[in-house]
């Protein structure tokens, strides 16, 4: 038997194919049917049993453009796709949507569907042809006239185009008079897919309450308070530690208003604040609440910690710290020293201590800068933060730069993978102590000079720039003035360094100390030995280039060289002590002739870039390197000024292989000899 037919026509060809496929789907077994859309064109005649139009504009323009006869010509009605509303639960509760269609009419009529489906938490704009923009409105749907959406639209929904309702499939099969077994079999089919939609979504429900219930049971085992807030400022979560604290369960404070649970101060440092924490005192309890503004979200978590758990944390990461070594070994009570230049120059470091500001420490060698720096940051407010120490003349210029600012992989050969944290990152919330600052090469000058201003790290090779947050204490016993002034140190530099400044002052200015310092230096070798008269007499004759550090090295000798139980004048290293020119003038005495100056030189630098690249200097090797510096000298010739140089504890002549190795004096002298030649 033939089936009967049935005509559709549609605006657009899209429609035309999903509307096809709907009718087939469930009515094709029974009934033949034929579709036509305006986009594509029509025949001049159309004649069927039923004519199905899709929207009233079709009808009028099928209308306009063929003769089209029936038996019941009607529009059907439609509604959207249940399998895209849950698109439409994914914008979030009270934004504002463009709803878009190809004419008022039916955009009018989506919109009313989808709010008898019961979805409304979004509030519908209808579009309207021609206007561009929609103010404050990022998101827009359409059933499946997305080509229409605004051009500056984020996020663009498309729901499908809208299907037939059931009341218009059943209509259809009326008109055939179809008997009732095919009727309820379609209807049957309608519900089908009905059914299978809701399936899936309580399905997904379900998976959701799993999830919701598992993440409530994480949060719920940990031993913080957590409060999380939505951009209503309602409470969305509430874990169970809370409870106790607020004294008052998840259920009784969950959706309600923030303002209802907590007190004003918490609520408005929840709420207002841009600190990071605060203590509160809550039902007897001393809390700190952490507070981390997820802005995307518009959310706010606030972690509750007791005083005494953040205590401890705080106390482990000090211990993570120590273990890396970047904690400052030292502070006030280690300056040993009663004379007055002395207290007032630990008077003046405390007060500079508590300031932010860099500081540059000034002083001869060994005059204990370092000393001060570690207690300056012990007694600043960073004192729980890193303290890392750096000696710029220890290193070449670019280890420098590399341990200073760090690198990314691949930025040269060697480098180490996955790149490296500079110590001005590793040092981020603490202080970083650079020693020997006026030994630092122009580019390591440039490069500190913009760390210091943009107070920012971009890594050697790197692009990534890294805020850091460090203060600089510097150190030098050169007079970086006389060094601007001969163009080798940045001016511009020198005043960031040198905006807090500390003068340490030199040993012979406090000679009273001395007595103190020797005892101190004794016992803390674990001697129990004394300490003649004569050699604190013979003390406070010196003139002490080397400060603190030759008092400390000059003990250790005599300790070592002693036989009995006290240490006496002649236990003392006479060549450096009791040499006239170190009594009377300067420790480090130049060369009479320029000759010699030249030579020293030489070979000190020698030594020293043999040493920087950690190799020993041989005699052989001096000898032969000479002719670099065009200035040739015989082994025998270097010999005879190492002995010189040995004497006055500028270098150590080790034996065989160890070869011959630069003091911290012989570097400074050294830096005297450099001067002097330019
Ligand atoms: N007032 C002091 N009391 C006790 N020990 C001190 C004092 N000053 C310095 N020292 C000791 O003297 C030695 C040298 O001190 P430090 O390294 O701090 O000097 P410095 O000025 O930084 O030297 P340099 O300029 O050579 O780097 C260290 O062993 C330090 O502990």
């Amino acid at each position: 038997m033939e089936r009967p037919t049935l005509t559709i026509i549609t605006g657009s060809k899209q429609t035309k194919e999903v509307l096809h496929e709907q009718l087939e789907q469930l009515t094709g077994d029974y009934l033949s049917i034929k579709t036509f859309a305006v986009d594509e064109g029509l025949p001049l005649h159309i004649e069927d049993n039923i004519i199905l139009y899709s929207s009233d504009i079709a009808k009028a323009e099928a209308n306009a453009l063929s003769t089209i006869n029936g038996h019941q010509l009607f529009v059907g009605k439609r509604t959207i796709r249940h399998e895209y509303i849950e698109n439409l639960l994914t914008i979030p509760a009270g934004e504002t949507v463009l709803m878009v269609n190809d004419d008022d009419q039916t955009t009018i009529d989506v919109i009313e569907s989808i709010y008898q489906l019961g979805i409304n938490h979004i509030k519908f704009v209808p579009y309207k042809r021609g206007q561009m923009f929609y103010e404050n409105i990022n998101t827009a749907v359409s059933p499946g006239e997305t080509h229409l959406f605004p051009v500056y639209i984020d996020n663009g929904i498309d729901i499908g185009v809208r299907l037939f309702d059931m009341a218009t499939i059943l209509k259809v099969i009326d008109h055939f008079a179809l008997d009732d077994s095919i009727a309820s079999k379609v209807s049957e089919r309608y519900l089908r897919s009905m059914i299978t939609l809701h399936r899936k979504i309580f399905a997904a429900e379900q998976d959701a309450i799993k999830t919701t219930r598992h993440y409530q049971n994480v949060v719920d085992t940990v031993d913080d308070g957590i409060l999380v807030i939505n951009k209503e400022k309602r409470i969305t979560l509430f874990n169970h530690r809370l409870e106790a604290l607020f004294q008052k369960s998840a259920d009784e404070v969950i959706h309600r208003p923030l303002q209802e649970i907590v007190q004003q101060e918490l609520y408005d440092f929840i709420v207002y604040s841009t600190d990071e924490n605060k203590f509160f005192s809550m039902n007897g309890v001393d809390v700190v609440a952490f507070r981390q503004h997820m802005i995307k979200e518009q959310t706010v978590v606030v972690t509750f910690k007791s005083v005494h758990q953040a205590f401890e944390i705080e106390k482990t990461a000090q211990r993570e710290q120590d273990k890396k070594g970047f904690y400052a070994k030292y502070d006030f009570e280690d300056i040993l020293g009663e004379h007055p230049v002395l207290l007032n120059c630990v008077r003046i470091a405390k007060k500079l201590a508590i300031a932010e500001h860099p500081i540059l420490i000034n002083g001869e060698t060994g005059v204990g800068k370092e000393l001060f720096a570690h207690s300056i940051h012990r007694a600043s407010l960073r004192k729980n933060g890193p303290f890392i120490a750096i000696n710029c003349s220890a290193l070449t210029e670019s280890l420098l730069e590399s341990e200073l600012f760090g690198y990314e992989e691949g930025t040269f050969t060697g480098a180490q993978r996955g790149g490296k944290k500079g110590l001005f990152e590793l040092a981020d919330n603490g202080t970083i102590f650079l020693d020997e600052i006026g030994d630092i090469s122009p580019a390591v000058q440039a490069h500190l000079l913009r760390v210091l201003q943009e107070k920012e790290i971009r890594r050697i090779g790197g692009r990534k720039i890294t805020p850091v947050n460090v203060r600089v204490i510097a150190a030098t016993n050169k007079n970086l003035q006389h060094k601007i002034a001969d163009g080798s140190f940045r001016s511009d530099l020198f005043y960031r360094l040198n905006v807090l400044h500390l003068s340490v002052p030199p040993l012979r200015d406090r000679l009273s100390d001395i007595k103190r310092l020797t005892n101190y230096f004794v016992t803390k070798s674990g001697n129990w030995m004394k300490v003649d008269d004569e050699v604190i007499e013979t003390f406070m004759t010196h003139n002490w280039p080397g400060n603190i550090r030759e008092l400390k090295s000059i003990i250790d000798y005599a300790l070592v060289v002693s036989e009995g139980t006290t240490i006496t004048k002649g236990d003392l290293p006479h060549d450096r002590l009791l040499n006239k020119d170190s009594i009377a003038t300067n420790y480090s005495k130049l060369p009479s002739s320029s000759m010699e100056a030249k030579e020293y030189y030489v070979i000190l630098q020698m030594i020293k870039n043999r040493n920087d690249e950690g190799k020993p200097a041989s005699r052989n090797y001096l000898s032969e390197e000479s002719n670099n510096f065009h200035h040739h000298l015989t082994p025998q010739q270097i010999r005879l000024r190492l002995n010189d140089l040995e004497v006055q504890g500028y270098v150590l002549k080790g034996r065989g292989r160890a070869g011959t190795h630069i003091t911290h004096e012989g570097e400074h002298y050294l830096s005297q000899l450099a001067a002097r030649s330019r």
